[in-house]
């Protein structure tokens, strides 16, 4: 049985573009955010994936690179799912600042904490165990059980919701997942075993 699961962040967005922490705020993407989705359906397309079920945020920039993969892929108006489950992370008082100004007032280390670290928690905002809280039991009620039964599933989410989702099913631990970085717009292609551990994995990067 080919128990298959992309997981895909959302293109370029707006806010990406002019480097502002985003988290819950609802930016659409950029064009280039747009050609990033695109290329991503047309590299799976090229694998020839095709999917039973999708699954999104309810941020815009997750579920129009959803729409998009499916699009380049096919398979437009697929039974997609949007939950804020899969939400990127509450980035609280620091959503809408710039990465940089937020740097100059608070210093390098400090920032790096907020955006990589597992258990720092950006001021009124979510650290990535916190998200890993929200996901993680998401995935397995909702995501996992349909993996397990032969449907091929497409996630399409944020860069720190798949990251605290791939620290869960690469295993990594605390400090390797502060060195995991997601490019906008690029697939990867998860194959699981029946004991729902990862049997396989392939990045479709640029
Ligand atoms: O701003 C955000 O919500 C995220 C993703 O763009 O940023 P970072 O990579 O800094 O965690």
């Amino acid at each position: 049985m080919d128990r298959h699961l992309v997981l895909a962040r959302h293109g370029q967005s707006d806010w990406n573009r002019k480097n502002l922490f985003t988290g819950w705020r609802d930016p659409d993407l950029t064009e280039l955010g747009v050609e990033e989705a695109q290329l991503a359906g047309r590299r799976l397309k090229a694998l020839g994936v095709s999917f039973d079920v999708a699954f999104t945020s309810a941020l815009s920039r997750a579920q129009r690179t959803c729409r998009l993969i499916l699009e380049e892929i096919g398979q437009p108006g697929l039974d997609t799912i949007a939950d804020e489950a899969l939400n990127e992370r509450d980035y609280g008082d620091l959503a809408g600042l710039n990465k940089d100004d937020a740097r100059a007032k608070w210093g390098e280390e400090q920032v790096h904490l907020w955006r990589r670290s597992y258990d720092v928690a950006p001021p009124g905002g979510e650290s990535l165990k916190d998200t890993v809280a929200r996901v993680l039991p998401y995935y397995m009620r909702n995501i996992q059980p349909r993996v397990m039964r032969g449907e091929r599933v497409l996630v399409a989410a944020h860069g720190n919701s798949l990251r605290a989702l791939i620290m869960v099913l690469d295993g990594l631990n605390t400090q390797t997942i502060a060195g995991l970085e997601l490019a906008t717009g690029v697939p990867m292609v998860y194959r699981l075993n029946a004991d729902t551990t990862v049997a396989s994995k392939e990045i479709l990067d640029r």
